[in-house]
């Protein structure tokens, strides 16, 4: 009997192989009080523990190299931070012993770190790895980690954390699947780096009985549990199929019939920028610029260091576009000293560009910053702020823009219903739109993005979604003007083809996804996108949408 479990794609390829569980056991140690004079002791164990795993994690970051060192380097000084550390001295003191005092110290960091937004929430699967170290060596048993193989497996987790997943052997490793982790979980990014297919947030993973065998599709989130001969030869030949479209893919993003659409690279900073580059990036469609100031809570990054972090980036894209959106604060990305900590509401609060119009020296500092990071190069700069309700909005932004005398494009992104409603009256104010589908989602469908169970509004396929996109790229028609797409939708291939026929004008996604996008929208010319977009569009729900799209372009 053939099963098939549903969860998120985040790292495309298809992996046959048999199950091996990752040893993430949480070791939760007995809680016993320990005698006074024996604290200075335990103290002293504790702290011996924390130096050797930071060293540990340090050694398996020099080992590892690229992406996977920053990760581990950062894992290291988690261990070591002196807040953590004299939390777990003061347990110990209080009676804990060592092991005991690690263990919830962490817990108490671990339950702070998870409410403060998507990004520092992602973190809590390095957080818990770095106290499971501690812990196991602090009780004298086995690090928990990869598991022993010589043949090769798909792992499966809970989650994956960077110190594993960073000395996993790929040709050992066939693919990733976890029980929890989302698109931009550590478990994703790193699947992506090793090229092998990974499904994220499949609830039921953790049941699936070690040397089961699985095929994991890492495109479309599907996992077939002991799959028949008949499926696993459909999905090699798939992904056969696959990594010739692929390899023969390169160049400029457009249809089969010369369409042009560029395909852009979304980016947090310049660490993101060799792999845009190497997938063929046309350009950057959405630097984040958050990252930099998600560092310091309490105040923005000075005009200084934002130059040198935003020419990083401009330079590596000679000739090309590069989008830079205005700091994003607020919601899942809290700032101290900038988001209100009373809001009942935080998404339909202070965030985004409301943030920076009652910042307006934060605002400021940061455009002058961008104008003096783009002086002297050929780039072709462009900054769009997000979260633009209406045509005051967008004039607030230009007008921001022109006073700090920024040599750009100035834009708006698309991500409240009321932008896409009036996109024409905002273009009145900017020259371009760009759309970001996922708080779009967000605010369309009433459903929080960080709430799973409202997960399913998430799904980029609504056809009231792509109703508002075919609104605003068709308003930037109208207008002459260019309307992209920065949202997650833009990453799915077949959706990619769809944007493209509802007239988008540019997507931007993950650099991995591009040379899937490009080879897909390669096999279709605009006219079949644009029948496929109105298939999409005639549908109820999303999955009709997405099958009658795929009816469409297969020739159905
Ligand atoms: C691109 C978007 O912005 P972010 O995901 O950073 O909120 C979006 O909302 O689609
Ligand atoms: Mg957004």
């Amino acid at each position: 009997m053939q099963t098939t479990l549903r969860g998120v794609g985040v790292s495309h390829g298809v992996a046959i192989g048999e199950v091996r569980h990752m040893g993430t056991a949480v070791l939760e140690p007995p809680a016993k009080q320990i005698p006074t004079e024996d604290a200075g002791r335990e103290q002293g164990r504790a702290r011996q523990a924390v130096e050797a795993v930071a060293a540990d994690l340090i050694a398996r970051g020099n080992l590892a190299g690229g992406e996977a060192q920053g990760v581990l380097e950062a894992q290291a000084m988690m261990a070591q931070d002196p807040e953590l550390m004299s939390d777990v001295e003061q347990r110990i003191a209080a009676g804990s012993t060592a092991e005991r005092a690690v263990y919830d110290a962490f817990a108490s960091y671990r339950t702070l770190l998870a409410g403060a937004g998507e990004y520092l929430a992602g973190r809590v699967a390095d957080l818990d790895d770095v106290r499971n170290r501690i812990v196991a060596r602090l009780l004298g048993v086995p690090m928990p980690g990869v598991p022993d193989s010589d043949e090769p497996y798909v792992l499966v987790a809970r989650d994956l954390a960077p110190a594993d997943t960073a000395l996993l052997d790929p040709t050992l490793v066939l693919g990733f699947v976890t029980e929890e982790g989302g698109p931009t979980s550590h478990s994703a990014i790193l699947a992506r780096q090793l090229g092998v297919a990974a499904v994220v947030a499949l609830p039921g993973a953790g049941d699936l009985a070690e040397g089961t065998t699985i095929a994991v599709d890492g495109s479309t989130g599907e996992v077939f549990i002991e799959p028949s001969a008949e499926k696993r030869a459909e999905l090699a030949k798939e992904a056969e199929e696959q990594r010739a479209a692929l390899a023969s893919s390169s160049g400029p993003g457009a249809t089969s019939d010369g369409h042009k659409v560029p395909l852009l690279a979304n980016v947090g900073g310049p660490a993101d920028v060799p792999a845009a580059v190497e997938a063929g990036a046309e350009g950057v469609g959405l630097f984040r610029t958050e990252f930099l100031f998600l560092d310091d809570s309490e105040r923005a990054p000075s005009e200084e260091k934002q130059v040198a972090v935003y020419r990083q980036v401009l330079e590596a894209f000679p000739e090309g576009r590069v989008v830079v959106r205005v700091l994003d604060a607020g919601a899942d990305k809290p700032l101290d000293f900038l988001t209100p900590a009373d809001e009942p509401n935080p998404a339909l609060g202070v965030r985004g560009l409301r943030s920076l119009l009652d910042h307006p020296d934060v605002l400021r500092t940061q455009l002058t910053a961008l104008s003096k990071a783009a002086e002297g190069l050929p780039v072709y700069l462009e900054v769009m702020a997000p979260m633009v309700a209406d045509r005051i909005d967008a004039k607030a932004f230009a007008d921001a823009c022109r006073e700090a005398g920024l040599n750009a494009k100035f834009g708006a992104m698309v991500e409240i219903p009321s932008a896409a409603l009036r996109a024409r009256s905002i273009l009145q104010e900017v020259e371009f739109l760009s759309l970001g589908t996922n708080d779009l989602a967000q605010y369309t469908f009433a459903a929080d993005r960080q709430v799973g169970a409202v997960s399913r509004w998430q799904d980029p396929w609504q056809p009231a979604l792509l109703d508002l996109v075919a609104m605003a790229a068709e308003s930037a028609a109208a207008e002459g003007k260019s309307c992209g797409v920065c949202g997650e939708a833009a990453a799915d291939p077949l959706l990619a083809c769809v944007l493209t026929g509802l007239g988008v004008t540019s997507l931007s996604m993950g650099a991995a996804s591009i040379p899937y996008v490009r080879a897909t929208l390669a096999k279709y010319s605009l006219a079949q996108c644009e029948r496929a977009a109105a298939a999409a569009r005639a549908a109820d729900t999303a999955e009709q949408a997405r099958a009658a799209a795929q009816g469409v372009l297969s020739g159905e």
